[in-house]
């Protein structure tokens, strides 16, 4: 058996976080992977032509955590198209007009929508410091959106737009996360939407992930899958698959959420944590990329709610192609692989285009992940995160699914890489 002051399970952008910081601490840190790669669900990898962000991709400086590490490393960011066109599905039919326009369409009933972010979280980085706010957690963003009263084309477009924002369904998508989102980026929808897809990353998120890990100092293991992690009053034991074990003081797990229970915990984890792990969280899509014939406009498209890509914008611009990222609801209805598939849904939206190619992960049949970004369930803020935050002794979990403030992005594994890796330092000495 291995020792190590820390274990950091996961080398996703928390455990890149939590693993540097604590060797900067003077902690010895073991690193356990379990793929044969960084940055966890962010990936880069070559397709259609470029390299593709498989997983996580835009950052925004109002995202202060993942701003501040572009910043530590050097690394900038490219801007993506300025949208021109807009297409939506409104009571069955395609509607077209110019970007504004749907903007416009959007505006009021999200003005209307997220009034009371602020005012509920008037400090996201602390979600819970109005208690009233917990009063609304069991409100879903569906049920939310419908008493609006708008008329049906608007209702179907922010049912989407939700949708799209959740990579999931929204019926039991809780209205507090989308209130959280708003509040992070100070009560303004517009403003939260550009952090959600402008602003790349140059270089890819593994450029800022690899510039951590060579920060870091710490031990890595790749294709290291724990599946064991044993404390008692002295130290914790974590096992992987293969057979191999390290004795620690304290374990980082960064386990997604729909993941957690893949690991088994000794003592087990709490009621609270397993009943969170159980429910899991509702961002369960799908993202892919898909190069289609000819040099298209700068457009964004809302399909309806319920199709398997319901959203759609173009990224990248070549003489004789352009390339889309399209979103949908539920990644068991999405194969990465089907061009086909791809051109009879996105037919209906723009007529006559032509897929050539498609490209993307199954993140929600990936063991290692079970989700894409990690969006909330109804009751999740009131019920669960603080107790997912709460140790277990030696074991602290972290990770974009247990964050404060822009849960659900890169910005949250940050954030929350940063609180682990404080808390087991004062655990330590
Ligand atoms: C399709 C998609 C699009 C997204 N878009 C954006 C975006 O545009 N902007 C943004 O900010 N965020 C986006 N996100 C979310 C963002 O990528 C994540 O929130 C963030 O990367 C999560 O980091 P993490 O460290 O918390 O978790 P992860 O990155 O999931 O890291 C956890 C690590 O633990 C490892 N692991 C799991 N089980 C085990 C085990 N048993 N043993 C050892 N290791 C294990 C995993 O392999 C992984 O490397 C997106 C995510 C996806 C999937």
């Amino acid at each position: 058996m291995q020792t190590t002051d820390v274990v950091v399970i996961g080398a996703g952008f928390a455990g890149l976080t939590a693993a540097r910081e604590l060797t900067a601490k003077g902690r010895s840190v073991t690193l356990l992977e379990a793929r044969d790669r960084i940055a966890g669900r962010t990936w880069v990898e070559p397709g259609l032509g470029r390299n593709l962000e498989l997983g996580g991709t835009w950052v925004h400086w109002v995202q202060p955590h993942v701003w501040a590490e572009l910043t530590r490393y050097g690394i900038g960011v490219v801007t993506g198209p300025e949208f021109e066109k807009a297409y939506w599905w409104a009571d069955g039919q395609r509607r077209e007009g110019p970007a504004e326009q749907v903007l416009e369409l959007l505006d009021e009933p999200n003005q209307r929508l997220l009034a009371q972010a602020r005012e509920l979280i008037p400090l996201p980085y602390q979600p819970l410091a109005n208690p009233a706010v917990k009063g609304v957690d069991h409100q879903s963003v569906a049920e939310s959106i419908d008493a609006l009263g708008l008329p049906e084309e608007q209702r179907q477009l922010l049912r989407t737009f939700w949708s799209l924002n959740f990579n999931g369904r929204i019926q039991d998508a809780a209205l507090t996360q989308a209130l959280r989102w708003c509040s992070a980026a100070s009560g303004d929808w517009k403003l939260m939407f550009e952090a959600c897809a402008t602003y790349k990353v140059e270089g890819g998120t593994v450029a800022l992930a690899e510039a951590m890990l060579a920060d870091a100092g710490a031990q890595l293991e790749l294709n290291a899958v724990v599946q064991q992690v044993r404390q008692d009053g002295d130290g914790v034991v974590v096992t992987t698959a293969d057979g191999r074990s390290w004795a620690a003081r304290a374990v980082v797990a960064t386990l997604p959420l729909n993941a957690l229970d893949t690991v088994e915990f000794s003592p087990a984890l709490s009621e609270g944590k397993q009943a969170a792990a159980a429910r899991g969280q509702a961002g369960r899509g799908a993202k892919l990329w898909i190069k289609v014939k000819g040099r298209l406009e700068r457009l964004v498209a809302f399909g309806a709610e319920d199709w398997p890509l319901n959203f759609v914008q173009s990224e990248y611009f070549d003489e004789d192609s352009t390339t889309l990222v399209a979103f949908g609801p539920d990644g068991t209805q999405v194969d990465v692989e089907d061009a086909a598939a791809a051109q009879a849904i996105l037919e209906r939206l723009l007529p006559g285009v032509e897929v050539l190619e498609v490209a993307g992960h199954a993140w929600v049949q990936d063991g290692f992940a079970k989700s894409t970004w990690p969006m909330h369930y109804t009751g999740y803020l009131s019920m669960s995160l603080g107790e997912l935050q709460r140790p277990e002794d030696r074991v602290f979990l972290a990770g974009s699914d247990y964050a404060n403030g822009w849960g659900g992005f890169i910005d949250g594994a940050i954030e929350s890489g940063f609180t682990a890796a404080r808390a087991v330092e004062a655990r330590l000495s």
